[in-house]
């Protein structure tokens, strides 16, 4: 017997100690019953210390990755995620607009939580110029969002301004994730803006926990995931929050300092 599951993209980073990048978004893909493929932009070696190298993969490389998969499946989503700097944005947007692999959720990682730069500053504004208006969905962080709308966040009026100006950029959707801070903060909130012009909150408890990276990618992949099997984006987002925050709730003993989070924990919630 030959089952049929659908297929989903993730055009990333990979990660070598499997928290975050690329096998944060497998690990999720997999989970949520999708299958997934990969692009591979960058590779990055650290562990749960932290990020101590990376190198970029070559433009040839990329372009055949983008041909191999377009030649013989049928991606029904794609997301990305750390793409280095502006020439690798430039590839993955014109090998994204050469071929069809459905809606793309754009996670516009810039930095880690423990302040690892993941894209150099001088590519902000092709970041903002190229990859943001092809975006179905953007999930920036806090601090991401900041930098993309170009202004500070104070509050949560200003949460919802700088998610404007994201979809006045011509992202389609967009969710901001809330600012936490160890110690200080007790609820998290996500800020959603829909392309019908309907926007609410998402709020949940803040884990306490060094065990949560890859929260970021996880919360894109999923998004990613439910897409790809037809939910609408509005579904896709309140799922991939409920998932994450099972996730981050049940972590996994893993590495010596910060950890990833459970994917398995979640699986309860497949719908
Ligand atoms: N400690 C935490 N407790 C509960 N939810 C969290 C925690 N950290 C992150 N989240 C949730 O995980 C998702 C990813 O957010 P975040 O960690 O800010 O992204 P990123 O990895 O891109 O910085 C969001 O839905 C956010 O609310
Ligand atoms: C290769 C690679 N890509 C992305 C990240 C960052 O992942 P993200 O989930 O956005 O952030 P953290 O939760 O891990 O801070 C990464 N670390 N590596």
């Amino acid at each position: 017997m030959v089952n049929e599951y659908p297929q989903a993209l993730t055009i990333a980073g990979s990660d070598s100690d499997g928290s975050a990048g690329m096998q944060a978004d497998l690990h999720t893909f997999f989970v949520r019953k999708v299958y997934g493929m990969s692009v591979i932009t960058a590779c990055v070696a650290g562990n749960s210390y932290g990020i101590h190298d990376s190198v970029n993969m070559p433009e040839h490389f990329i372009n055949q990755e983008f041909k191999d998969l377009d030649d013989d499946f049928d991606i029904k989503a794609a997301k990305t995620g750390m793409l280095s700097d502006a020439k690798l944005i430039n590839i993955v947007v014109d090998n994204y607009k050469k071929y069809n692999f459905g809606p793309l959720i754009v996670d516009p990682v810039i930095v880690t939580k423990h302040g690892a730069m993941l894209l150099e500053t001088k590519a902000f504004e092709t970041l903002k110029e190229k990859l943001v208006p092809l975006a179905t969905v953007i999930t920036p962080n806090f601090y991401e969002a900041e930098k993309l709308a170009d202004m500070t966040i104070n509050n949560d009026k200003d949460v919802e301004k700088s998610a404007q100006i994201l979809k006045n950029m011509g992202a389609k959707n967009v969710i901001i994730k809330g600012k936490h801070v160890a110690g200080e903060t007790k609820e998290v909130k996500d800020y959603v803006l829909l392309e019908s012009g309907e926007d609410f909150w998402i709020t949940g408890p803040y884990y306490d926990t060094t065990h949560k990276n890859g929260t970021g990618d996880s919360l894109s992949a999923a998004i990613t995931a439910e897409i790809a099997k037809g939910k609408s984006v509005k579904e896709a987002i309140i799922i991939a929050d409920e998932f994450v925050d099972a996730a981050i709730k049940n972590g996994i003993e893993v590495g010596h300092k910060f950890g990833p989070i459970n994917h398995w924990a979640a699986t309860k919630l497949d719908k």
